[in-house]
């Protein structure tokens, strides 16, 4: 069976505002031949949870500092109530949809980042077997991203950083980060533009010279990640609004300013 991979990161950010026709747009594309991987995130709502146990929420460079109270946190947040929630709602709107994590299959395979962060992994390969799987039965894999050592123990990985090694390892068609503004701001006199499309050379300026920061940074070095392998390059868009998934609205990431997106065609109407 030929494969054609599509790798969607749904933001914890954008959560609760996701479009209701996002669900039955992943199905559509599934029935069109096209092969969706969802892997999302849960920031906030992880925050929540430990501030509600009297945990605190500290970061280093976008990266929650992960003890072993905080990873029970992440778990049962991301893997649990998140991942159990978007799953519901791919199936309610006829979207044949599994939940699991970066620990089923093996898929994340990780390492300790920096022992102060704890336990936050850092990708070190991706077996995406249980993807072409689920793909192969008809279902749409929803993935919280965990990862998990050669020792069996388990670690927090930002789901930006997931996706982006996802997507590379399966020369996905293309990555898109579905996020909750509509793309990538640029500033411009007292005003600012969205910028249609952007090269790494241009995304790598704007962190140096701060026009990109917090979150948008891990988002925008996965972009990179992925474009090392996806033709269709990357989009990083707005899951508040209808037909996000079909490729006109936000901020391509492409290898080069003059060459024309190969971009799939993904019709969601
Ligand atoms: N240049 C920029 N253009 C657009 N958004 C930016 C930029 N720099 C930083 N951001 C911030 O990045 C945020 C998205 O990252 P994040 O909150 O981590 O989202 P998610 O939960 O979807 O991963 C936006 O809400 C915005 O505040
Ligand atoms: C290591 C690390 O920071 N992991 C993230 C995982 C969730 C995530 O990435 O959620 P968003 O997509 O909403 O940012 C965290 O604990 O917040």
């Amino acid at each position: 069976m030929g494969f054609r991979p599509l790798v969607i990161k749904i933001g914890g950010s954008v959560l609760e505002n996701l479009h209701p026709s996002f669900f039955r747009e992943c199905g559509q594309l599934m029935e069109q031949g096209i092969h969706p991987v969802v892997i999302h995130g849960g920031g906030p709502e992880i925050s929540r949870v430990q501030k509600r146990w009297g945990l605190s929420a500290r970061f280093v460079d976008g990266l929650r500092i992960t003890d072993d109270e905080g990873l029970k946190v992440v778990e049962m947040v991301l893997a649990g109530r998140i991942n159990k929630s978007l799953t519901a709602r791919f199936c309610a709107s006829q979207a044949s949809a599994v939940g699991i994590s970066g620990v089923d299959g093996g898929l994340l395979e990780v390492e300790q980042k920096d022992p102060a962060l704890g336990w936050v992994g850092e990708v070190t390969a991706v077996h995406p077997r249980l993807l072409y799987s689920l793909w192969e039965s008809g279902w749409i894999p929803v993935v919280a991203s965990l990862g998990l050592d050669g020792s069996g123990n388990r670690y927090n990985v930002n789901a930006d950083t997931a996706a982006g090694a996802i997507a590379r390892e399966l020369a996905a068609e293309r990555l898109i980060l579905v996020t909750d503004v509509p793309g990538i701001w640029k500033r411009e006199g007292n005003s600012r533009k969205l910028l249609s499309r952007v090269t790494p050379e241009e995304v790598r300026e704007m962190i140096q010279s701060g026009e990109i920061v917090g979150g948008m940074i891990p988002k925008v070095r996965a972009a990179l990640t992925g474009l090392e392998t996806a033709a269709g390059g990357v989009l990083i868009t707005d899951g508040s609004i209808p037909g996000c998934l079909g490729g006109e609205m936000g901020t391509r990431i492409v290898k080069e300013a003059t060459t024309d997106d190969v971009v799939p065609h993904l019709s969601t109407k």
